[in-house]
């Protein structure tokens, strides 16, 4: 018998990067999948968003930041198999938000130099995202 095929789980996230060329990583919270991992802010695109719209909506709810879908530009994008689905998962760098974000929806916030994230532990799909964010910054 063949194997199912993995629904595809559609996320958008988004670096935050600041005026120091650092990285705004996000400390999933306890009681969810992958808790204490970290990873770049954003979530699930809901059915009547586009990813823009997610990230921006995420920002908000998230961190308490402001931004405009024009400050978001698409850098690369993650596709991972995990056990129950397939995460396809752009990720953004947005360099112009309003607001300090603060740790509104998840345990902790750490600004990380792009050749630092390694010392931080995150999701098995965010680990190939890495060498692109050194490459940008
Ligand atoms: N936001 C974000 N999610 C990531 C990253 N890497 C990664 O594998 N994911 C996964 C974790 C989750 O399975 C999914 C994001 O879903 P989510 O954060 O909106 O939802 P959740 O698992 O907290 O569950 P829920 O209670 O909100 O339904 O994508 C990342 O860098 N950022």
């Amino acid at each position: 018998m063949e194997a199912a095929v993995k629904p595809i789980l559609l996320v958008a996230a988004c670096a935050l990067i600041d005026a120091d060329g650092r990285v705004l990583i996000a400390q999933r919270p306890e009681g969810k999948a992958m808790a204490g991992l970290w990873e770049f802010p954003g979530g699930k695109v809901e059915a009547d968003e586009t990813p823009e719209e997610t990230v921006v909506r995420e920002l908000h709810e998230e961190l308490g930041v402001e931004t405009k879908i024009a400050c978001l530009a698409p850098l690369t994008f993650a596709s991972h198999t995990y056990t129950d689905f397939h995460l396809l998962m752009p990720l953004y760098v947005c360099r112009r938000f309003w607001g300090v974000p603060e740790p509104r929806e998840v345990q902790a916030l750490k600004w990380v130099r792009p050749q630092r994230l390694r010392d931080y532990p995150m999701p098995p799909a965010d680990e190939p995202l890495i060498p692109f964010l050194i490459d940008l910054l």
